[in-house]
């Protein structure tokens, strides 16, 4: 790439409510001289309107694998199958983690001459990522999380808005009030957390670093509801196994795990092996009187669509705004290159 490259939001195929840039920072790069298409989306938070008022150029969903070859493809989720050659695109590829599907999404990137610019990997000059939904995947975890204790989880989560999300949240009338316990509580997803308990009329205990230098499980477990938002770059000492769950001092109910790791090395809560999803939010890991119900969803973000992509693409706005040569997109296509000799072995 040399000049500013044309930006095509793709619709989600997945059915995503989210997008990378809201309508506000789309008009924002225009006005810094981007050409900026978007595709039509049944799904997408913002109505194709939004984006055309600001002086977006609009296409059919779907119609990204013929965009013009200058272009760089914007998006959130996974691509559709398939096995076409694959030009320049920025989105979430998990592909360099030896995740399945990723060798041959590699290849299809190599054969079709493109980059893959993984949000995951878009971070700055000292391994910062320079984009998240962290703080709203803390916050929907830890209303969930309340909900759950609550035993007022709807049946069926679909998207919605902050205003509804924060009605169910409200404590109405004089119940017990739940103790809640923060683990990364100064983070961004710590932060949306406290947030959410907030509403819900709980000043939540906030640990990071400092209080967890030796974890007091008896402490920890002392809460009704606890949400993991802690974030760890390397191997870890967990903060809960499998055997804390049947202390009889155990008082938590409800955990929520914002982190989503059960299978990597660095996960601190190893007393589950599977997400919970949107359709099965909950997994119960201790059942009877002394019951422990889990919540641990991938995108939780995605229960609020409309502040996780004005978050979000507040963010990665500048960012855009540095393409083609910018340092961070430098060294997103150094993370690219550097995945690809693994396909050599393949
Ligand atoms: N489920 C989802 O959809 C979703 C979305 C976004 C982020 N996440 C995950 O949430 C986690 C937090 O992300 P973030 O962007 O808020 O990170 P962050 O860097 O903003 O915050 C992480 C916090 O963890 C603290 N921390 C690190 N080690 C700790 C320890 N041993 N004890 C206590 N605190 C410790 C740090 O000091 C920091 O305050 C990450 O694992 C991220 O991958 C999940």
């Amino acid at each position: 790439m040399t000049g500013k490259p044309t930006l095509w939001i793709r619709h989600e195929s997945t059915g995503e409510g989210r997008a990378p840039l809201s309508p506000a920072d789309a008009a924002e790069l225009i006005r810094e001289g981007f050409r900026i298409v978007v595709e039509e989306s049944s799904s997408r938070v913002f109505p194709i309107g939004e984006y055309e008022a600001v002086g977006c150029l609009v296409a059919p969903a779907d119609s990204w694998p013929d965009a013009p070859p200058e272009a760089l493809v914007l998006g959130l989720k996974e691509l559709p199958a398939g096995d076409t050659p694959l030009r320049d695109h920025v989105y979430f590829g998990s592909a360099f983690a030896g995740q399945k599907g990723a060798d041959q999404l590699l290849r299809r990137f190599t054969e079709g001459g493109g980059v893959l610019y993984d949000l995951e990997h878009l971070v700055d000059d000292t391994g910062h990522r320079v984009a998240a939904f962290s703080y709203w995947a803390g916050y929907v975890a830890a209303a969930l999380a309340v909900l759950a204790y609550r035993q007022e989880l709807p049946r069926s989560l679909t998207p919605m808005s902050k205003d509804a999300l924060d009605e169910l949240l409200r404590q109405r009338g004089d119940w017990y009030r739940p103790s809640g316990l923060v683990l990364g509580a100064l983070g961004n997803s710590g932060a949306g957390a406290c947030d959410a308990l907030r509403v819900a009329g709980i000043e939540p205990t906030r640990w990071d670093r400092e209080e967890t230098r030796v974890v007091d499980k008896g402490e920890l477990l002392d809460h009704d509801i606890v949400i993991n938002a802690v974030k760890q770059r390397g191997p870890v000492v967990p903060f809960l196994t499998e055997t804390d769950l049947d202390r009889p001092d155990r008082r938590t109910s409800v955990i929520a795990d914002v982190t989503c790791a059960p299978s990597s090395d660095r996960n601190m809560l190893p007393i589950y092996h599977e997400r919970t999803t949107w359709a099965s939010p909950t997994l119960e890991l201790r059942g009877g009187s002394r019951s422990l119900r889990l919540i641990a969803i991938e995108n939780i973000a995605t229960l609020l669509p409309l502040e996780a992509t004005l978050a979000y693409s507040q963010q990665l706005r500048p960012v855009l705004a540095t393409l083609p040569n910018g340092d961070i997109w430098q060294r997103a296509r150094d993370t690219f290159t550097q995945h690809l000799p693994s396909l050599v072995a393949v």
